[in-house]
């Protein structure tokens, strides 16, 4: 209900002209939000935002993160100077390590539908943002960063790293929607070959079969990611966003009828015993690994 009311706001968003000016915005550059975690910064002459994922160690997607996340997403989307924004990450070699496995591994099953719930309203707002957004991959980008990615309008990645939905190898199936995102970015041949295997790819990979659509070394990541919004925010607006939403409104909506459903599924499937006993191995596999 909560994500079909952001969509529905969304779908309005062109609309929404006459807000007033937030009392923040003092100076050129300024800060919407800062926490520990995440900073977000927007430049009042550009409009660009940028989002900065700062939840160390790697990253990864826990409840309060994503709601996080989503307050400054919805945010961003009601300001009508921000025109578009970067997604990036402060921790070094690292964008996102995707869900936070901690989350699904012994669960409370109430937190575990909220947080299933958090986890689908991110990508409603992302993938059906009015912005134009822009993922700066300077790091490891596994399963859930991989959806945050795809989600965006375009992605430039740093070599060196690894992008893709990995499920099938932690023994879980990866949601129908995280699928559907990646068959809209690089068709359904390769969603089934990466999906199927759980690859991980690496950038030139990536960008071979157009996960990735730049390639460009870390110390340039930020500023091509600026260059490349600068092009995308020449072509008029209204233009721009109602073919993003012709094309991604199916895609949006097929989620949006089945929210329940799907979080009652994944909660289903999240507190089978086989599916426990391989978050489990896989959990203690990444602590091993650590050790070596
Ligand atoms: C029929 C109905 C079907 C319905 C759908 C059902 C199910 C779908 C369910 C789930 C979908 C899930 C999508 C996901 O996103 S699952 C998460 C997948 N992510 C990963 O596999 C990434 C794992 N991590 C790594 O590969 C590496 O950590 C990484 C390359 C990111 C970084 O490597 P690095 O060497 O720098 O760091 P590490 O030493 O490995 O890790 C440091 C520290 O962080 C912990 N950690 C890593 N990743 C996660 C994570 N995703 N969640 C929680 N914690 C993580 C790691 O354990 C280390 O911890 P510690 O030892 O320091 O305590």
């Amino acid at each position: 209900m909560a994500a079909r009311m952001a969509f529905s706001r969304l779908t309005r968003s062109l609309c929404e002209v006459g807000r007033s000016r937030s009392l923040l915005l003092q100076s050129a550059r300024w800060v919407t939000s800062a926490s520990k975690t995440l900073t977000v910064t927007m430049d009042d002459k550009t409009g660009i935002a940028e989002m900065s994922l700062n939840r160390p160690p790697v990253n990864s997607l826990s409840l309060e993160f994503m709601t996080e996340i989503n307050i400054a997403l919805e945010k961003l989307e009601h300001e009508k100077f921000c025109r578009g924004v970067i997604i990036t990450s402060a921790i070094p070699k690292i964008f996102s390590a995707g869900l936070d496995i901690l989350e699904m591994y012994q669960p409370k099953p109430e937190r575990l539908s909220e947080f299933w719930k958090t986890l689908q309203d991110m990508w409603l707002l992302l993938f059906g943002s009015r912005l134009t957004t822009i993922a700066a991959i300077n790091g490891h980008s596994p399963a859930g960063g991989a959806l945050v990615a795809m989600s965006c309008d375009y992605r430039i990645m740093a070599p060196g790293f690894n992008i893709g939905l990995n499920e099938t190898q932690l023994g879980i199936v990866p949601p129908f929607w995280f699928i559907d995102t990646m068959m809209h970015t690089i068709g359904s041949r390769q969603t089934e070959l990466c999906c199927q295997k759980g690859l991980m790819l690496s950038t030139e990979e990536a960008a071979r079969i157009g996960l990735v659509d730049k390639v460009v070394p870390l110390d340039q990541i930020a500023s091509e990611a600026k260059a490349e919004m600068q092009s995308w925010l020449k072509i008029p607006v209204a233009a721009k966003l109602i073919t993003k939403q012709t094309i991604r409104a199916p895609i949006l909506e097929k989620l949006q009828t089945r929210q329940e459903a799907d979080v009652q599924n994944f909660c289903n499937f999240a507190m089978k015993d086989s599916v426990q006993k391989s978050l489990g191995m896989y959990l203690e596999n990444l602590k091993k690994k650590q050790k070596e």
